[in-house]
């Protein structure tokens, strides 16, 4: 079993007793008393390279990260230092995420929010609006065709976006053909957690021009955000260099100036 099985086998776990507490008419009706979701689309589609910043205590390739007390807190800084789209883990078991802290970022800041989780059930779409986000992350690596066009398509109705996270030019291909908007590439594999830099530079060809383009995982320096950008990117999502930073603000500035400078053209 890869660790990504082993992920999902927990998320299906807890899901059951999250529906067993909350049936899904009830949270439907949740969800249809929030305010429309954000366009986050257009959010990412601002001039310049974008910052996807991450909430996220703890991964299963690194441990504990952060103690994160106040997530509220450290998202407003997060907004307050120029992020586009605010990140935040809810899977349990391995990241120590919560609901609750995706109800403290999402009232303590106006920008919009993704659910970062492993969608695996349509119950976690309509959790993730009843709960104000206004993004959800769909693995490609974790679902077949048929669920993906489903989930993009309630995503749609409800009137979300989707992350749509690949690893591989196949999985570019099937994100594409099913009208995915915004493509994420993680240069981690979720299959064995190794972190391949390269691995954007390689498939960033693969997405047509025009699309969003989010670059995932090891963003650590300036460097590496220039080196991105420089690739193609129009995003990218952060989350260890900065739960891990002394100013996420002024992190968060520092690689969006750095985006600039890979891209002014060389005189
Ligand atoms: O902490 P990093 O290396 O900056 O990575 C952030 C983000 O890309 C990572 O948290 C992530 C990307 N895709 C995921 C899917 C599930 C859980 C986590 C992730």
């Amino acid at each position: 079993m890869s660790v990504l099985d082993d992920i999902i086998a927990g998320v299906r776990e807890d899901l059951a007793e999250r529906r067993a507490q909350l049936p899904l008419e009830q949270l439907q009706a949740l969800a249809a008393a929030q305010p429309a979701a954000l366009d986050a689309l257009a959010a990412l589609r601002a001039p310049g390279l974008q910052v996807i910043a991450e909430v996220k205590r703890r991964s299963p390739s690194k441990g504990q990260l952060a103690e994160i007390a106040d997530p509220a807190g450290l998202a407003a800084q997060y907004a307050q230092g120029g992020a586009s789209v605010i990140s935040v883990l809810t899977e349990q078991r391995r990241f120590t995420g919560s609901l609750a802290d995706l109800d403290a970022v999402r009232a303590a800041v106006r920008i919009p929010v993704l659910r970062k989780d492993f969608t695996v059930d349509p119950y976690q779409i309509w959790e993730a609006r009843a709960h104000g986000a206004d993004l959800v992350l769909l693995i490609v690596a974790a679902l077949d065709d048929a669920q993906l066009r489903e989930f993009l398509a309630l995503t749609e109705e409800l009137g979300m976006q989707a992350l749509v996270e690949t690893h591989t030019a196949e999985e570019i291909d099937r994100a594409l053909a099913l009208g995915a908007k915004i493509i994420g590439v993680n240069v981690r594999n979720l299959k064995t957690l190794e972190v391949d830099n390269a691995v954007f530079a390689s498939l960033a060809g693969a997405v047509p021009a025009g699309s969003v383009l989010v670059a995932e995982s090891g963003v650590k320096t300036a460097d590496d955000v220039a080196h991105y950008a420089a690739h193609g990117a129009t995003a990218v999502l952060v989350g260890e260099a900065l739960v891990s930073s002394v100013e996420p603000a002024a992190t968060i500035a520092a690689f969006r100036a750095a985006a600039e400078t890979a891209q002014a053209p060389a005189v």
